[in-house]
């Protein structure tokens, strides 16, 4: 189950003709799909898509309901290659992803689906995350949409316009054979608002039909000849097709007066940014009432010749917003203005930054050089924002991404250190999921990552003689990649790495949706399948399943073991324990219940005796749970600050086995808190307090006898 419900999301899924929707920008993009009678919809949860993945799964029924067939794919080239169910059909289709690593993964789907074409509208859904807040590497899908030549729809912030963006996008796929790729943002994703309803749309095909009646056209497949004339048909039919479509239905749009010495060309998902950006300079105010002429590009590729001419004739110099490099948009303007032989300068990155987030303030910055020079009558006011004071920017915390609290990788990773000091300093190639905040301290663990569920393979060019490589993988990787690109590759180079795979139960860190080798009962999938068996199941002899990664005795006797086994061949360690963040979403409310219903409950939680402490703090650096801090000695003889488990604490007992493996201190404690005690139990804790009270006073007698 994902990390949050979706029910009532799925009642505004069923809004009818007139009614308004309010919610979430990708939420909408939900209710847009089933308003245009898709037939399927695939993909695979990241951020900041996830959500849209998550609301369907929920949806289940009322998808069902409505004829459409949902899957949750295994990869994002799963998803894309479901697109193949719109080549000979008239069937509608989405599929959705993080992009740009979602597109890297589908691309070899996409390039077969854009080459031979698509009869049903084929609506490619890319969260795009880039920018401020990202977790991947910096890279725009646009090179994608140009060189498969899919159109890239790039929709104004504004719900309505995503809406409608989704609805033409179908519409543009069909009338050009080509499928339409739809980048969101992630402002976009995340933005909140309101649109008028439209009922849902049964399918006027659904797969079901379509499957009773195959149909076979060999010009649509990619073969020779007809991959050569596919590349012909593209640049003949389908591009002007596209470039017509988008013209006639105006799916571009324009602000502000119709003429002027100069205009700002902007990509749709940044308008709203810049919007800000010119009433910051008093150019606009917040509804978009623009004092320059503004030409949004709601389609980003293919560029629409006759409009760009339009808008650039007969003016100085037009500045073109486009965040991230390289500037593709740029280059095409140059081309095409220079092709209608116009005097207008394009002005780009010369005033903008080449690389990073186009934020409000940035792009008041890049308009104010840009109209410095171009029309520089206009009086701008100075936005230059005062750096903070160096003792307040001191004082703001660094926030880096680490494990949760009570988090089972944390104990793989504690393991690891330790082990490091038996037996040397280890290549770790570390892969995508939570656990990759190894690399961060207090682990500091993990020398490179090439990708999801590449964590093994990353590894394989690297054969050290007489030390083994530590590859790490999580459960969402696995299952994404890593059985055949990592696993079935090693067993058959016969690779020595070791791979550790984290089991925490889900795809964690995109949600916390299940996977195959998931613990949960999923009505709509088939879950428990284990690794164990699928990693025997591809050759590999050597694994071994830890079923509690908190016990680091037998974490690190795992991991010992697999480092030094004279075995040929991969190891494997397939590390189990649910992750906390899921695991407690799941107990807290069922705690709560039972709580308010009077009914016994247990609490474990740890803690320090700050006597006992010695204040080295190698629990905090060998764990580095968040609960984990400290706080001032209490001995006045002492200056070192305890550690102390703050009351975030969930009890995973970490820190206690952190001590005992280390051989560190003594000072942890387990307490158990035990809500609705019975009455035996009340009394005895009556006399245990009453007991230790009097000897704790005892004890701060003696203790003001001799203080000085
Ligand atoms: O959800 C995220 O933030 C991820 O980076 C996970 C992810 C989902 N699909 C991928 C494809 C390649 C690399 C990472 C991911």
């Amino acid at each position: 189950m994902a990390e949050r419900s979706f029910a009532a999301e799925v009642e505004l899924l069923k809004l009818g003709e007139g009614e308004t929707f309010t919610g979430e920008g990708i939420l909408a993009v939900t209710k847009a799909l089933l308003q245009s009678g898709v037939a399927y919809v695939g993909g695979y949860q990241g951020s900041p898509i996830s959500h849209l993945m998550d609301v369907f799964a929920d949806a289940n029924d009322l998808l069902a309901s409505l004829g459409v067939h949902f899957e949750a794919s295994a990869s994002e080239a799963t998803a894309a290659a479901m697109l193949a169910a719109s080549v000979n059909y008239p069937l509608r289709g989405a599929v959705a992803w993080k992009s740009v690593v979602g597109t890297n993964v589908a691309s070899d789907a996409l390039s077969n689906v854009a080459s031979g074409g698509v009869t049903g509208g084929a609506l490619v859904i890319v969260g795009e995350d880039y920018g401020e807040g990202s977790s991947i590497m910096q890279e725009r899908t646009h090179a994608f949409a140009m060189k498969s030549q899919m159109w890239l729809i790039d929709p104004r912030p504004n719900l309505p316009s995503i809406v409608d963006a989704v609805e033409q996008g179908f519409r543009l796929s069909e009338a050009s054979n080509t499928p339409v790729m739809l980048e969101l943002r992630v402002r976009s994703c995340h933005m909140t608002g309101s649109f008028v309803a439209k009922d849902n749309l049964r399918p006027a095909m659904t797969v079901d039909e379509a499957a009773a009646a195959p149909v076979r056209d060999t010009s649509r497949i990619v073969l020779p000849p007809a991959n050569f004339l596919h590349e012909v048909e593209k640049v003949e039919k389908r591009w002007p097709a596209g470039i017509a479509f988008v013209r006639e239905n105006r799916l571009n749009e324009w602000f502000g007066p119709d003429e002027g010495e100069v205009g700002l060309i902007v990509q749709g998902g940044l308008f709203n940014s810049l919007n800000r950006a010119m009433e910051l300079l008093g150019l606009s105010d917040a509804f978009g009432a623009a004092r320059l002429p503004v030409y949004c590009l709601n389609v980003t590729y293919p560029l629409i010749p006759d409009e760009v001419a339009a808008f650039c004739r007969g003016k100085r110099a037009v500045l073109v917003l486009e965040e991230g490099q390289p500037e593709f948009i740029e280059h095409e303007l140059n081309t095409l203005v220079r092709r209608a032989d116009l005097q207008t300068r394009i002005v780009g990155k010369e005033v903008l930054p080449r690389a990073g987030d186009y934020t409000a303030h940035v792009m008041a910055q890049g308009l104010r050089t840009f109209l410095a020079e171009w029309q520089p009558a206009l009086d701008l006011p100075d936005l230059s924002i005062a750096p903070l004071p160096a003792p307040v920017a001191a004082q703001i915390p660094q926030r880096p991404a680490g494990f949760c609290t009570g988090c089972p990788e944390r104990p793989v990773f504690t393991s690891m250190k330790l082990l490091e000091r038996e037996l040397g300093p280890t290549h770790v190639s570390a892969d995508i999921g939570c656990h990759l905040f190894s690399i961060l301290p207090p682990f500091n663990i993990g020398n490179t990552t090439m990708g999801y569920g590449l964590g093994t393979a990353g590894a394989s060019a690297f054969k050290p003689k007489d030390k083994r490589a530590i590859a790490v993988m999580g459960d969402g990787g696995f299952w994404h990649n890593g059985l055949t690109s990592g696993i079935g590759n090693a067993v058959f180079n016969k690779d020595d790495t070791v791979t550790v795979i984290v089991d925490n139960g889900y795809s964690a860190a995109t949600g916390g949706q299940d996977i195959l080798s998931s613990r949960a009962d999923n009505r709509a999938r088939t879950t428990r399948h284990p690794i164990e068996r699928a990693v025997r199941g591809i050759g590999a002899g050597w694994v071994r399943t830890v079923d509690r990664t908190y016990d680091l005795k037998r974490m690190m006797a795992a991991l010992r073991e697999a480092m030094t086994s004279p075995e040929r061949g991969p190891k494997i360690v397939v590390a189990q324990s649910e992750c906390m963040l899921n695991r407690q979403r799941r107990e807290k409310p069922r705690v709560r219940k039972a709580m308010s219903e009077g009914k016994r409950v247990v609490r474990e939680r740890f803690g320090v005796d700050p006597d006992t402490c010695t204040g080295d703090h190698s629990c905090i650096r060998l764990s580095g749970c968040p609960s984990l801090s400290i706080k001032p000695n209490p001995d006045p003889l002492r200056r070192d600050p305890v550690a102390h488990v703050d009351n975030s604490c969930v009890g995973c007992g970490l820190c206690g086995e952190v001590s005992h493996a280390a051989v560190l201190c003594p000072s942890f404690y387990r307490a158990s808190i035990v809500a609705n005690p019975g009455r035996w139990e009340g009394r005895w804790k009556a006399l245990r307090s009453r007991l230790i009270g009097a000897l704790q006073k005892r004890d701060a007698r003696l203790r003001a006898a001799r203080a000085f």
